[in-house]
């Protein structure tokens, strides 16, 4: 049995430091293996967890469980001065509605650069679409456990710099499979962890494609390796955009050029065969649920490459880790965050955001506002009708809300799957036009292949979801939603059962139903959306706002914001509200002319979207 360092910010370690450390020398396939000592030490400490695991025959041998770091109970109490209502006198230089990712890292970095911050979340924990839930012994993600920007290399492993800005380190394990694709007429491919071995795998199933496939997937590296040569900042902060560009110009004007166009135009420039671009048109809608003619080509760009030279890393003790550790670590760098604080209302005094209130009538001041609710959130029910600026009617004109998603999350026997399963799963059975379809498609995460700790002995976890819209969920009685959902349910495991894992519901011992409805409830997000979609084929991500807002000193982040949907892209969009905000607080170099031209400029390049 090998040792891995644990904890998160662990309140079981008595260092306040916290750490993220790869496993590397692990047997990816099941069956027994031993993880070595960790390297990376710096969770003070020195205190050690044991860990092995023994996926494939539903064993952890002598192993202790990686024990969750935090305890949700005390992470509520975040701050045992907390004073910051109204009539308290303190005035926060930025209120950030809600703990997404998004919003965390805003939060976290924005405190860095010294300012004080105060985290509004609604919920009992941190974390949002990236937070977890605790079940008879097992750890859910509530989102998707597939993990981008975690490495421990290059400018874009946005969420490992996150946790390091704030003293943190999460132990990762990586994913030797970013996703197995099952896909009609049996076209089966794992897109391997290796670039070479994954080429290698789709050029086998299409030979006569073979340069398309080396040509497409090549620009996309041509676009990833220059995003991954910027520092990443605000590109709303023309010191920081022009320096760029000018210290890196070819970079710069390649994603200049790259940023009004999507990614099946380019795959069509090179590729014919009708099911490889299918096949793209999967890749894509993965990570933005529309097909590959309405990706942004930079996006896609940073998810197919990024899986290869950063890969996909799991954090140890689940998504839900990342969020605990950003929340605590924010509270180490002096501000605050505070829970079951449910927002109603933005004040806005003279054109300016001045504070916020909330449900139980309390009030909070700042200088900047920031929300992490998505933007029909904020503009539809956070601020008066009044305030919506020409800005968010554009952006609902051009962007739709994705539909929710219907997740099972479920306990299985352990033995049920075959040992060479791999973590990340999608699955269209037989007709390529069901791709975007409600119930088309299902995604499929078991992370306990991965991280045993999270489910009990002799059990893994299955995370399935799909597309569903909240208009099939609405209107039923109490007894015929709960019988919709085990009937809609059933089906998508009969359709698993039938293409990946015959038994599989003889070995079910624990299963909860969520719908659209569920993720309206607690991540609150309007119906339940997944994040913004474009209503047509869009201009690449030129359309997509950044942070600021119409409104003087309110400020957007999370997934409706530049560059979209998706954990990393919504810590990108964290850094740059927070480098923006820093820059309007004083604690940024600014320059007020510029800002205003720069700011005019982006603003009419969106309508051209
Ligand atoms: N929807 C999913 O199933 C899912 C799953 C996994 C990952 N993700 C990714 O996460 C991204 C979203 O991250 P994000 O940071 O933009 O946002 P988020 O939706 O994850 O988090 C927003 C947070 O704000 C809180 N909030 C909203 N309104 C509030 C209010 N009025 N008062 C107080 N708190 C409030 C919510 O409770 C939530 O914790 C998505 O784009 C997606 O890619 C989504
Ligand atoms: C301004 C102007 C005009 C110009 C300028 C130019 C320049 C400089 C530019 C720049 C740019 C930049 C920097 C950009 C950036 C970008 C980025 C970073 C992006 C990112 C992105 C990301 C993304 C999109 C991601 C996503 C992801 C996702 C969504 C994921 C998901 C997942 C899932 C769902 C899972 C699946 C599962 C299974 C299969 C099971």
């Amino acid at each position: 049995m090998g040792l891995l360092s644990s904890g998160v910010c662990s309140s079981l370690l008595p260092s306040n430091t916290c750490k993220i450390t790869h496993l590397s020398s692990f047997n990816h396939k099941f069956g027994n293996y031993s993880l070595g000592p960790t390297t990376s030490g710096d969770c003070q400490s020195g205190k050690f967890e044991a860990f092995s695991r023994g996926v494939g025959k539903g064993k952890r041998g002598s192993s202790l469980r990686v024990k969750s770091a935090v305890d949700v109970d005390k992470v509520v109490e975040t701050n045992e001065s907390f004073s910051g209502e109204e009539g308290s006198g303190t005035y926060y230089d930025a209120i950030i509605i809600g703990s997404g990712i998004g919003g965390l890292v805003a939060a976290t970095q924005l405190a860095v650069k010294g300012a004080k911050v105060l985290v509004l979340e609604k919920y009992i924990i941190p974390g949002g679409s990236s937070g977890f839930y605790e079940r008879d012994g097992y750890k859910f993600d509530v989102g998707s456990s597939v993990m981008f920007g975690f490495s421990d290399k290059g400018n874009l492993n946005l969420i490992t710099q996150a946790l390091a800005a704030v003293g943190c380190k999460i132990d990762v394990i990586p994913d030797p499979t970013t996703v197995h694709f099952h896909l009609p007429d049996n076209l089966s491919v794992r897109v391997h962890r290796e670039y070479s071995d994954f080429v290698s795998e789709l050029v086998g199933k299409f030979p006569h494609e073979k340069e398309g496939i080396l040509k497409f997937y090549g620009e996309c590296w041509k676009i990833f390796n220059s995003l991954n040569s910027l520092e990443l900042k605000s590109l709303e902060e023309p010191i920081y955009l022009f320096g760029q560009f000018f210290k890196k110009p070819i970079e710069c004007l390649t994603l200049a050029y790259y940023l009004p166009q999507n990614a099946g135009d380019i795959a069509r420039k090179y590729i014919k065969d009708p099911q490889l671009l299918c096949f793209i048109d999967a890749e894509c809608f993965i990570v933005s649920t529309v097909n590959s003619l309405q990706t942004p080509m930079i996006n896609a760009s940073m998810v197919l490459c990024d899986r290869h030279f950063g890969g996909i890393n799991y954090p140890v003790g689940g998504v839900g880790e990342i969020a605990k550790s950003l929340a605590k670590g924010l509270v180490k760098k002096g501000s605050e965050i505070l829970y079951k604080a449910n927002v109603t209302n933005i004040m806005v005094d003279n054109g300016k955001a001045v504070g916020v209130k909330l449900s139980d009538g309390r009030k909070f001041y700042s200088k900047t506002i920031i929300s992490n609710a998505t933007r029909w959130d904020t503009f539809g029910k956070l601020l008066e009708r009044k305030h919506l600026p020409k800005e968010e009617e554009n952006f609902q004109k051009t962007y739709v809300k994705a539909p929710s998603f219907l997740s099972i999350h479920m306990g299985i026997k352990a033995e049920i799957l075959p040992s060479d399963t791999d973590c990340h799963h999608f699955v269209l059975e037989d007709d390529w036009k069901n791709l975007e379809k409600p119930y088309g498609s299902i995604f499929l995460s078991i992370p306990t292949v991965l991280d045993s700790s999270l489910a009990p002995e002799g059990r893994h976890i299955l995370h399935i979801f799909t597309t569903s819209s909240i208009e099939d969920w609405e209107g039923l009685s109490r007894k015929d939603y709960e019988a919709k959902k085990e009937l809609v349910a059933d089906k998508i495991i009969t359709r698993l059962e039938k293409k990946l894992f015959p038994g599989l519901k003889s070995a079910i011992v624990f299963k909860e139903v969520g719908t659209p409805k569920t993720h309206r409830r607690y991540l609150a997000r309007d119906s339940g959306t997944y994040g913004p979609m474009p209503r047509n084929i869009p201009k690449g991500l030129l359309g997509m706002p950044f942070n600021t807002t119409g409104i003087n000193g309110l400020y957007c982040v999370g997934d409706s914001c530049f560059p979209g949907q998706g954990v990393i892209a919504v810590a990108f969009s964290g850094v740059m509200c927070a480098h923006r905000v820093g820059a309007d607080l004083g604690l940024e170099k600014k320059s007020p002319v510029l800002d205003a031209a720069l700011l005019q400029l982006l603003g009419w390049l969106r309508t051209l979207a």
